[in-house]
């Protein structure tokens, strides 16, 4: 398999604080990756070693088949910290411009980066007068410079209003399918939940889930939620009929394992009239997240 990023039993320790236990980890290009953890799991750790600002007590890791830090790597890699800070005196082009020059490429390519991150309208204003996910915007136009093959982002999207988040993913989408790999950390667990091809989750230091979204889903084995309403004053009938619910809400609530949806829902077919509608929940992948951060004995 064609290889990004490979991570291999990558050790880190900081007096007694193992932040990272034998963590291995690939990534394909055009891959998005999601790594998910509580506060401390090791998150900025790895892609601290990743970025070649660290090193790994044990392990070895490779980016584009080069050393972490190396000039290839470095070449090859975009970082877009938590908390991007720029000079609030600068123009964003005024900006862009000086990361382009330090990156040895022509500042006249500064207002393409700028419309391509949705700010060329702005590109003159000083960045002190940019909104955070305007700011948030130059930053990923400073990790777009020289088509990087591997972006490494600490949190892009705290912080920023539901329609920016949506316009964030929908830009990594497009860099994605040019191939770019994407190993990008969050707390922000539905969204990415659609927006990236696998999961990562690390619990202090060690990975304890990872794969797609469904095979996780299936491999937790978690109750599915079904909620059915009844019409308008038939609640007293329904939970008759169809007892064992808890009431919440406008209806009843179950929780059934994936191999007793099937019978449920035919039987709550079976009730005709004393049905006005259902809603069946699958387990979000918070309930997921939880599960299986609660096995390392979280
Ligand atoms: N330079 C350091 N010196 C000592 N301990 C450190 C250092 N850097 C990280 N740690 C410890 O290593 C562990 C992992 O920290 P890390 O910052 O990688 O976690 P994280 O998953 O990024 O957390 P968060 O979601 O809060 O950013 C923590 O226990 C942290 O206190």
């Amino acid at each position: 398999m064609q290889t990004t990023l490979a991570l291999s039993q990558i050790t880190k320790t900081f007096g007694a604080v193992r932040a990272l236990d034998a963590v291995s980890l690939h990534l394909a290009p055009g891959e998005r990756l999601a790594l998910l953890g509580h506060n401390g799991a090791g998150k900025s750790t790895m892609m601290k070693i990743i970025l070649g600002l660290i090193d790994a007590d044990g392990g070895e890791v490779q980016v584009m088949g080069a050393a972490p830090g190396s000039a290839a790597a470095r070449r090859a890699t975009a970082y877009l910290p938590e908390n991007v800070a720029f000079h609030p005196a600068l123009t964003g082009l005024e900006q862009i411009g000086h990361y382009l020059r330090l990156r040895g490429e022509p500042a006249s390519k500064a207002p393409a980066l700028l419309d391509r991150v949705g700010l060329g309208h702005a590109g003159k204003r000083r960045i002190g007068t940019y909104s955070k996910g305007m700011r948030q915007r130059v930053g990923l136009a400073q990790a777009l410079i020289g088509r990087p093959g591997l972006l490494v982002l600490d949190e892009p999207t705290s912080g920023l209003d539901p329609v920016s988040r949506r316009d964030f993913y929908a830009l990594l989408d497009g860099l994605a399918a040019d191939g770019a790999s994407i190993l990008l950390s969050s707390h922000a667990l539905t969204e990415v939940e659609a927006r990236t091809d696998r999961i990562v989750i690390l619990s202090r230091g060690v990975v304890v889930a990872e794969g797609r979204l469904e095979d996780l889903r299936t491999r937790a084995a978690l109750p599915v939620t079904v909620q059915v309403i009844p019409p308008e004053g038939g609640m007293a009938a329904l939970a008759e009929a169809l007892p064992g619910g808890r009431p919440m809400g406008a209806g009843l609530r179950f929780e059934v394992a994936q191999a007793g949806k099937l019978p449920l829902l035919s039987r709550i077919a079976g009730l005709g009239a004393l049905v006005a509608d259902i809603e069946v929940e699958p387990p979000s992948l918070e309930d997921i997240y939880s599960h299986f951060s609660r096995r390392d004995g979280q």
